[in-house]
């Protein structure tokens, strides 16, 4: 060891993966170089744009390649590339820790993971990707240098939690990755990582569309020989070959694409170990010219509704590599599309400032977005179960388009299902819901709230669930959201059944009525403007329920007011966000409240009274979820009214 070498440990997540691989719980090995041949590939798509961006760039980018070295003596298998490099902290950052957000849970879910099936299929949603040496290594040396610099950083790790770092001189621009490999086990499908034909297969079947050469000295294939590789007596003879075929994929007609090409590509484009759910092509001719080829997943990431969630959708210009992560060709609603859109018309200069100005861009977004939008809904009939599962990952990302996108706004909504009181299990469209409304019903019925269970159960369903009427069950926070944003849907006013007055009845029924409510209005017209005042703190007003059956009691919203659900949202992100008050529904044929108002007639003020009012406002917080503002002091009330019954 030289006297600048250093010794690191390993961030805690990355030792956690590590010990993963290194016990390896991922049967397919073999994926490890698929991994390194596609860190490689990127690393030569960096070098090329960097030296477009900057000619002045000390950087050699004449024969950029990717080269695969065997020693089946030493049992080594070295990757190398003469792409960007790392400086000495990049490998420190990039290689000593896993930034990826969404790691400590996932680690935690993996701890959960009753079996290996359950813990393969997380995994794969995350992509362990440079660590997936360690499941056919004991060592992996890894030296690099930074092209524009003249030190070098040499690597090395037996994945045990340390890791050493020291300078090297006379390293060459790019990376090498040497992984020193575990003796062969078939039986626990190690194979012979140095054979040719193993090697061969494998970047065959995961990395063909690689657009960099990926070379290896390989046996020369004799003329209609016998193809055992023997030599006439000066043993075999050598040839560097060319094991990929290089073609941009995306270029090619998708009939003459096999399925398995599509999925490779998905995974490298995507760093996903799973196939993809669907798969977009798109081809525009004309004045400016694109191709993109793009995928849905079949599973969220972790880390979708984070900050920091990277869009999937890389951009090209004629073969070049320009960006990844290009959020100008996709909205973030849609940030779970992945792939890559090749134009034909544009700069490889261009800049992320000038891909925001530019009209080309603009034009060529929306009709990407329609595209896929209109592939989601080409699903809904083609293949019902397909799109459940497509709604049941991105759902609650694709509604924020209803918020953001107002262009695609109907078909968000023709494409959206929802929780429903018509079907325990299965969702339902809008159309659907609209298709079944009662005779003279003219409104979508909603209601937001954190669980299906709290909201059937909430006093609000109680006349919609008596007389038949279908409510739509919101549980997503972004639900809360868009319910202030979309008016109607196909002409259907959408009618949060917990905000302001309902009319269920129809008109025979209403005429019948409307003597009884006078007559109830008067007779409860002194409780309620004593509730109002007693509890005109909490609430701005008490009034007669028409949506109540079982229950005493609800808190209603003014149909222009926040839900207390909102406001807490807003306060999460820092805004301020009075509280407003709300409007007390007491329910005329319960028991509680007409013993409430016998009470309140005999003696019309006191404080066993005032304490039942601050009771009853409790229990309908409390039935929808609500949190008290004293709980004690309620907890102590309902005491001592049950020691009372005793
Ligand atoms: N050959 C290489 N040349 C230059 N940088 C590299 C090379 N290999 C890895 N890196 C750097 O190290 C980082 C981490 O690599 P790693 O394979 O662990 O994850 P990733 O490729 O970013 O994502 P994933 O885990 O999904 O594959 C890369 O993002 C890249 O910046």
């Amino acid at each position: 060891m030289s006297t600048q070498t250093e010794t690191h440990e390993f961030q805690a997540e990355a030792r956690q993966l590590l010990r993963l691989m290194v016990h390896s719980i991922y049967s397919n090995k073999d994926i490890f170089l698929r991994e390194l041949v596609s860190n490689a590939s990127d690393a030569l798509d960096k070098i090329r744009r960097a030296k477009l961006v900057d000619s002045g760039l000390r950087a050699d980018v004449e024969d950029l390649h990717i080269r695969i070295e065997a020693d089946p003596g030493q049992r080594t298998l070295t990757v190398r590339d003469n792409g960007i490099g790392m400086s000495r902290d990049d490998v420190v950052d990039l290689i000593g820790t896993v930034a990826k957000s969404g790691t400590a849970e996932l680690l935690e879910q993996l701890r959960s993971a009753e079996d290996a099936e359950g813990s393969r299929e997380l995994i794969g949603q995350f992509g362990v990707g440079f660590y997936a040496t360690f499941m056919v290594a004991d060592r992996v040396t890894l030296v690099t240098r930074r092209a524009g610099e003249d030190t070098g950083t040499r690597w090395e790790s037996d994945g045990d939690g340390t890791y050493t770092v020291e300078p090297v001189q006379d390293a060459p621009q790019g990376t090498a990755v040497t992984v020193h490999l575990k003796p062969k086990d078939e039986e626990d499908s190690l194979f012979d990582y140095t054979a040719e034909w193993k090697i061969r297969e494998i970047v065959k079947r995961y990395s063909d569309f690689i657009a960099w050469p990926i070379r290896m000295e390989v046996e020369r294939r004799g003329d209609g020989g016998d193809g055992d590789g023997a030599g006439d007596g000066d043993g075999p003879q050598r040839e560097l070959a060319t094991l990929n075929s290089m073609k941009a994929l995306w270029s090619r007609p998708r009939s003459e694409v096999a399925e398995e090409e599509y999925k490779e590509f998905y995974r490298h484009v995507s760093h996903d170990w799973n196939d993809p759910l669907e798969t977009v092509s798109l081809r525009a001719e004309g004045a400016f010219e694109y191709e993109a080829l793009l995928f849905l997943p079949s599973h969220a990431p972790l880390d979708l509704y984070t900050r920091d969630s990277r869009s999937g959708v890389q951009l090209y210009v004629k073969r070049v590599f320009i960006m990844d992560d290009c959020q100008e060709l996709m909205p973030e609603y849609l940030r779970f599309v992945k792939g890559v859109v090749d134009a034909q018309d544009l700069s490889l200069n261009i800049s992320r400032e000038l891909l925001q100005q530019d009209r080309q861009i603009h034009l060529m977004r929306r009709r990407l977005v329609k595209k896929v939008l209109s592939t989601v809904k080409g699903m809904m009939t083609s293949d019902p179960d397909r799109y459940r599962t497509f709604w049941r990952e991105f759902g609650a990302a694709v509604k924020e388009g209803l918020l953001s996108d107002t262009d695609n706004r109907r078909t968000l909504l023709d494409i959206a299902s929802f929780a429903s009181t018509h079907d325990p299990e299965q969702q339902t469209t809008l159309a659907a819901y609209v298709e079944r409304m009662k005779e003279g019903q003219e409104e979508i019925y909603f209601m937001t709230g954190s669980s299906r269970s709290q909201i059937e159960n909430s006093p609000h369903m109680e006349a919609f669930h008596a007389k038949g009427y279908e409510v739509l069950l919101l549980t997503d926070a972004v639900d809360e959201m868009w319910v202030e944003a979309v008016a109607d849907y196909d002409g259907k006013r959408l009618q949060s059944i917990a905000k302001g007055q309902v009319d269920l009845d129809d008109a025979a029924a209403e005429e019948n009525e409307k003597q009884e409510d006078d007559q109830r209005r008067e007779e409860f017209a002194p409780l309620l403007s004593w509730l109002g005042e007693s509890l005109g703190e909490q609430v701005k007003e008490v009034r007669l329920s028409t949506r109540l059956t079982s229950s005493a009691a609800c808190l209603v919203n003014d149909a222009h007011d926040m839900t207390p659900a909102m406001e807490r949202m807003y306060r999460a992100m820092g805004h301020a966000a009075p509280s407003a008050k709300r409007i007390l529904e007491i329910n005329p044929d319960h028991r509680l409240v007409t013993g409430l108002r016998e009470a309140h007639r005999k003696e019309p003020s006191g404080a066993a009274l005032t304490e039942t009012a601050e009771l009853l406002y409790g229990t309908a917080l409390l039935a929808e979820g609500g949190a008290l503002d004293d709980p004690a002091r309620f907890a102590r009330l309902v005491s001592e009214r049950l020691a009372g019954t005793l």
